[in-house]
């Protein structure tokens, strides 16, 4: 269960954005809709432990994640949390396998080959585990950030605009692939989007 409490924050110089309490249940999946500015990257790295925000609090099944110490917290994302970029962010001297190795490394877990090989195959891209990222499509690389991001069983997957570019087919397989992957791997879902296709894929929204 993720609840998020009393939330605001400020920018430098910023105007005061502020976020309606907000319950995730166990393997719930959610929209977070709002216009361009409204703040939904800024809740988004707030609830991944990477903004501390101004004032309120993120409880994580129960954990309380600006009460974690700086190192606790990266440790805690690691193990708990998957996010999607907007942009894959993989390391390119690094195959895939090794991008999906190196998540598990980072948050302190041993590395599971098995699952890491069944995550890739799950997602139709298990022959291309021991390519670089520069030699995979747009598509290819928005798969292995979704592997990427499940390495560690988290509670919550997070996907920040991931159909933003997409044409229409190739933006209703993300969605399914993003709520087929969660349900899987049980984890709840948020997709932020300001994308009208999104919509009629979940039925719980979070508005700003
Ligand atoms: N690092 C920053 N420093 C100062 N102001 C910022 C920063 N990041 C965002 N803002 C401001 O905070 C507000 C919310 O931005 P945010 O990116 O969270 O909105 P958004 O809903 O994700 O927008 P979009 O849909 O266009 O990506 C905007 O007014 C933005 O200019």
């Amino acid at each position: 269960m993720i609840r998020v409490n009393s939330l605001a924050h400020v920018y430098d110089k910023g105007r005061r954005l502020k976020f309606p309490c907000w319950e995730i249940g166990d393997m719930e999946q959610w929209l977070l809709l709002g216009a361009s500015g409204s703040g939904k990257s800024t809740l988004l790295n707030i609830i991944s432990g990477l903004l501390k925000p101004s004032q309120g609090a993120v409880l994580i099944n129960g954990t309380d994640l600006y009460n974690l110490p700086v190192r606790g917290l990266d440790r805690f994302r690691g193990r708990h949390i998957g996010i999607i970029f907007q942009r894959p962010h993989l390391i390119r001297s690094l195959d895939v396998l090794d991008n999906l190795e190196l998540a598990a490394v980072m948050a302190g877990l041993p590395i599971d080959h098995e699952r890491n090989r069944s995550l890739l195959a799950d997602l139709g891209i298990g022959d291309l585990a021991k390519n670089y990222p520069d030699q995979l499509s747009q598509g290819q690389l928005q798969r292995v950030s979704v592997a990427r991001a499940l390495v560690n069983k988290p509670d919550l997957l997070i996907a920040d605009e991931p159909t933003s570019s997409l044409d229409d087919e190739n933006a209703n397989q993300v969605i399914k692939m993003l709520t087929t992957q969660a349900k899987d791997n049980g984890a709840a879902l948020i997709i932020a989007t300001h994308d009208a296709r999104v919509r009629d894929h979940l039925t719980k929204t979070y508005l700003l």
